[in-house]
């Protein structure tokens, strides 16, 4: 390791105070009650007035103190961002990072930022609050290195105890934030989606015999499930989520020793130039988990209706 802080270091760290500043902006936006609610591709796929103005504050001031990195954002991809809140990033106490040697001497022009300003946008608008998280990855080489999921509304059922947690990774390092938990050894508990279900998700999920199946909204809230060792895997044999969903999650995930890929069990790609759409699903497994030997237990005819 080295004594000076590293690019990533430096970045993760930002990132970490420029999330928990977008979860003020989720909470106030809900404080005051008019969410603002736009409709984008189809009736399921919402943006708020949080997801906006959380995406500006976050793209804004990853632009003010990180220029030559790239950034793409969930809302409005065009967006040049600089007309939002800058966030002061000494404004919180640093958190510690653990950087493997390998990834030191990255520089700004190398890196990608997959942000989800508002992860769970339909939950949150249903007042499923503690589904919802802010997800910023980072990406060197199209691969998810490093990544900050926040919950705004973490402890929100618990008052009297701290509003909001965030948690941060980089792969080869640890996790930050939290305390990594096994799930059970008895019995086999599903993460899935709540809001896109379909017969296909369902035949998936059948496949792996779960003894439970939490459906639950957001990617970045499934993959603390697994973190929390409340969940053995997040299956969603789906083409909804997009590299901004999955980037942040992959990366904390990986660094606690598990795995995520699309649903046949290949990496995905995080390059700015690889498709957004997660087309052949999502499949992840917490650490101790035989993730490959999971994949193959989803049905051909599954994997042929994505990939086709
Ligand atoms: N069909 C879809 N259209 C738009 N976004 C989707 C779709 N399916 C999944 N997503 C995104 O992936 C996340 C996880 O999906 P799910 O909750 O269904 O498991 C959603 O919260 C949503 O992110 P977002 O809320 O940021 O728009
Ligand atoms: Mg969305
Ligand atoms: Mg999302
Ligand atoms: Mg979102």
């Amino acid at each position: 390791m080295s004594s000076q802080k590293s690019l990533l270091e430096r970045l993760v760290s930002s990132s970490v105070t420029i999330a928990n500043a977008a979860g003020e902006i989720i909470c106030d936006v809900m404080k005051k009650g008019d969410l603002g609610i736009v409709q984008k591709e189809h009736l399921k796929d919402l943006q708020t007035e949080a997801d906006r103005e959380a995406q500006l504050c976050i793209v804004s001031s990853l632009n003010k103190y990180f220029p030559n990195i790239t950034i793409i954002g969930e809302e409005d991809e065009t967006v040049g961002s600089t007309g939002g809140k800058i966030v002061d990033i000494s404004r919180d106490t640093p958190v510690n990072i653990t950087v493997p040697d390998n990834y030191c001497n990255i520089n700004e022009k190398e890196v990608v930022v997959w942000v989800d300003p508002l992860d769970g946008t339909s939950e949150y608008t249903q007042g499923l609050l503690d589904h919802v998280t802010v997800l910023i990855g980072i990406a060197v080489n199209g691969k998810a290195i490093a990544g900050v999921i926040h919950q705004p509304y973490f402890n929100y059922k618990n008052p009297g105890n701290k509003l909001g947690r965030t948690i941060w990774g980089v792969v080869g390092g640890v996790v930050g934030g939290m305390e990594i938990k096994s799930p059970p050894v008895d019995r086999y508990i599903v993460a899935t989606t709540r809001s896109h279900a379909s017969s296909t998700v369902n035949e998936a999920i059948s496949s792996v015999s779960p003894d439970e199946v939490l459906r639950v909204g957001g990617s970045g809230h499934k993959v603390m499930l697994l973190l929390e060792g409340l969940a053995h895997s997040y299956v969603f044999a789906s083409p909804g989520t997009k590299k901004w969903d999955t980037c942040a999650p992959q990366a904390i995930l990986e660094a606690a020793g598990g795995s995520l890929t699309d649903i046949c069990g290949e990496i995905l790609p995080y390059a700015a130039s690889a498709p957004h759409r997660n087309s052949k699903g999502v499949l992840a497994t917490a650490a101790g988990q035989d993730h490959l030997a999971l994949a193959a237990k989803i049905p051909q005819q599954v994997k042929d209706n994505l990939i086709a």
